[in-house]
């Protein structure tokens, strides 16, 4: 387990980053965000707020925090979903929006053999489960877009925010599979062994997010 007061917190790189510092820095916590600009460094530790970040790409967030090698971890809940760790999921965050959905050419037909592509195999595969449809997924790493344009699937299964990438591309959104917003998760041992600090930053997060205010 990591640290004894410090809480250490696994983050995504991206996007989410920004907006989760945002909401600890309203929570209370200095976080200092100009820490977390122009950098390499994986690990910026704040010992003024009792908390230390590393940073890392989406998908292994869940991952250092089922192994506790992270106490907590700010992820989107569309990596919950195709990692499905064993983790705590303590609190919505309500950042980084956006919806996991369906979306093909205009002129899509069913066929025979349907083939859907994705970076979300296990969501998709689920998701065609559920309706009862069989469709052979085909697991891309990103431009998922591209592929009914080339004839490598005739739908996609992909994150959609403002929709820009659909458009451009002349895709059309057919279903909404998840609405997706970030969580804060949490390793089951730490829950437990960090208790006091884990429910401070969850109950001061969770008033920023529901907008009460924090009370210090
Ligand atoms: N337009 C979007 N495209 C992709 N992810 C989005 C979008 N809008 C919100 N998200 C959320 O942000 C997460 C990805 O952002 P993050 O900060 O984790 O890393 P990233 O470096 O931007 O992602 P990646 O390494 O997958 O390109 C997704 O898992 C999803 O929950
Ligand atoms: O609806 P929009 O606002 O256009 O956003 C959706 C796009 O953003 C993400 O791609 P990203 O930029 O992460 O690149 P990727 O395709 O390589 O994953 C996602 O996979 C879509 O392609």
């Amino acid at each position: 387990m990591a640290g004894n007061d410090t809480l250490t917190i696994a983050m995504p790189k991206g996007r989410i980053l920004r907006e989760a510092l945002e909401l600890f820095e309203e929570a209370g916590y200095p976080v200092e965000e100009g820490r977390f600009e122009s950098t390499r460094k994986l690990t910026v530790t704040l010992p003024e707020a009792g908390l230390s970040f590393f940073l890392s790409k989406p998908g292994d967030v869940p991952t250092y925090v089922e192994y506790g090698v992270a106490d907590l971890g700010v992820v989107g809940k569309d990596v919950l979903m195709e990692e499905g760790r064993d983790v705590y999921e303590l609190l919505d965050l309500g950042i980084s929006r956006c919806r996991i959905a369906v979306a093909a050419l205009p002129d899509w037909r069913p066929t025979l053999h349907p083939r859907v592509a994705t970076k979300y195999p296990r969501i998709a595969g689920r998701y065609f489960l559920e309706q009862g449809e069989q469709v052979e997924i085909i697991r891309l790493n990103g431009s998922v877009e591209l592929a009914p344009l080339i004839g490598l699937a005739d739908r996609i299964v992909d994150i959609v925010s403002t929709g820009r990438t659909l458009r451009e591309n002349g895709l059309v959104e057919l279903e909404t599979v998840a609405v997706v917003t970030s969580r804060l998760i949490a390793n089951r041992a730490s829950f437990r062994l960090k208790s006091g600090a884990v429910d401070r930053l969850c109950s001061r997060l969770a008033a920023v997010v529901t907008g009460e205010g924090v009370r210090t």
